[in-house]
Order: C-alpha cells, then structure tokens, then sequence
C-alpha cells in the first residue's frame, strides 16, 4: 500500500538539484507551464537567506502564488535537502494538505554545491541540472548527483557553440557517469526537448501512482567548503544524520 492510499494527500516529490545559475528556476518554470493542466502541482523553493527564487516563480505567473512557498534554510542550504529535512517535509507536506489531492511537489535545492543530492526521506525522485556553460568537462567529473540522479539534465545546449562545448560528447560523457541512466539535452529554446523532459516527468508519475517507482538515494555529498563572512574557508564533512554541524 503506498502512502497515498493511506491518507490520500501524498503527491509525487520531486526535486530538482544542481550547481547555481544552471537553469533549476527554469526548469521548474518550463515543467509548471507544461504540466500545469495535466497536473495539480506545487512548488517549494529553498534560499539561504531570502525567498528570491519563489519570488521569480511567482513573477513568471507559472502556478497560483500560494502554490509556490520559499524555505528559507540559513547557514547551510545542503544541509536542509538532505541531513536535517523536516523543514522541507513541514513545507511539502503543508502543501499538501492545502491543495489535496496535489499530483506533484517540485522542490528546487538552495545548492551552491556541485554534489549536492536530495535525501529519499524528501523527495520520491530528483533531476540534476548541469549546464553547457559550466564546461564539457563536468559531466565526466561526476559526483552522486550526476551519477545517480533519476535524470541528469544538461542545459542550455542552445549556448554550446558559444562556449565552444560539444554538446553530443558531454551527453555521451554523461551517459558513461552515469551507466546508462537516462540524460537528457535540454534548451527552453528547443521545443522538442522540453517535449521530452514532459514526457519523462509523465512517465515517473505513472510509475509513482501504480507503486512501481522505487527512491534512489543518489548518496552523500562529499566533503565541502563555505565561504564565510571573514573570507575564510572551513571545511566540514557530511557523513549521513550524525554529524557535528557548527559554522562559527
Ligand atoms: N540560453 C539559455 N539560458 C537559459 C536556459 N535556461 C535557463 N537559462 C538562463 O540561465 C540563468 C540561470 O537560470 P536559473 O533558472 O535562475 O538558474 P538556477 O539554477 O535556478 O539558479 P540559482 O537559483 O541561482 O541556483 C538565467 O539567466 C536563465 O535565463 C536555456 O535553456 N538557455
């Protein structure tokens, strides 16, 4: 039986991670103005410090602005994807409750971090989201993420000529990360590709709702820096629930 038989609110989690600036708003954008009459989503956004990527969402007009709600995580964005959860599970499950029967909750990582990864207690599913512009090179540097992500997208392949990046040989590189798991070349620009996108987002749907769609956890991220305010860099280490997390 899953959950959704038991309480009739649980919608399909998915989320949506991948290093700043390579594209997650917009993808979430592009599948809220694609799916939005198929499916009843939500949207729930995670920012250090300030709810901007909500409040792009909203400005886009792609859902309802009370389907759109901002966590705002504090000192450490990684941290509330995948040690430490309840603050997003409080917000998806509001959402949900809110909106019942919701179909979708798409939730967009705060990640700064090339390996950041959503933990199974939250989401059901999650995309990665590279970009050509962050260097061929980057897919075949792997990392959970990109190695076990549901789907791995590589962005804005309109721009590979601009940045001198063959976009054929990063999804080829990107399949051998990834053993064959699905990768998809994606431009807001291509019709087709947000066609194909749609479509993987359909399919995972209908496996969540027959009870054929297993979690992956994608594992940890590996060991990171912050910036801090004194400029000074400080390491730590995410070793799964049990760790010591101080930033002072
Ligand atoms: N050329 C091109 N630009 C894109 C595409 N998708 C997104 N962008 C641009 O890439 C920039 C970053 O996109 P966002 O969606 O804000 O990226 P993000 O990953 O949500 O960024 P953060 O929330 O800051 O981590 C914006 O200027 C977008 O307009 C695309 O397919 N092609």
């Amino acid at each position: 039986m899953t959950d959704k038989d038991q309480n009739g609110t649980r919608a399909l989690r998915l989320g949506v991670a991948g290093p700043v600036g390579t594209g997650k708003s917009s993808v979430i954008a592009t599948l809220c103005r694609h799916l939005r009459d198929e499916f009843d989503l939500g949207v729930i956004t995670n920012d250090i410090y300030t709810d901007e990527d909500a409040r792009f969402l909203k400005s886009e007009g792609v859902l309802p602005e009370d389907r759109i709600r901002a966590v705002e995580t504090g000192a450490c964005p990684h941290t509330a994807i995948r040690d430490d959860v309840t603050m997003n599970l409080m917000a998806v499950e509001d959402m949900e409750r809110d909106f019942a029967p919701l179909d979708i909750v798409l939730v967009e990582s705060g990640g700064d971090n090339l390996t950041a990864t959503f933990s199974p207690a939250l989401v059901d599913a999650q995309l990665f989201v590279l970009d050509v512009a962050g260097g061929g090179d980057v897919a075949r540097k792997g990392g959970p993420g990109i190695a076990r992500a549901d789907l791995l997208i590589i962005n804005k392949i309109d721009l590979g000529e601009y940045v001198d990046v063959d976009v054929a040989q990063m999804v080829a590189d990107a399949e051998k990360a990834r053993d064959g798991a699905p990768v998809l070349a994606l431009s807001r620009k291509r019709p087709e590709t947000i066609d194909r996108l749609c479509d993987w987002v359909r399919q995972l749907h209908a496996r969540h709702a027959r009870g054929d769609h297993t979690p992956v956890d994608p594992g940890p991220m590996a060991p990171h820096h912050h910036a801090h305010d004194d400029g000074h860099g400080q390491g730590h280490h995410h070793h799964g629930h049990d760790h010591a997390h101080h930033h002072d």
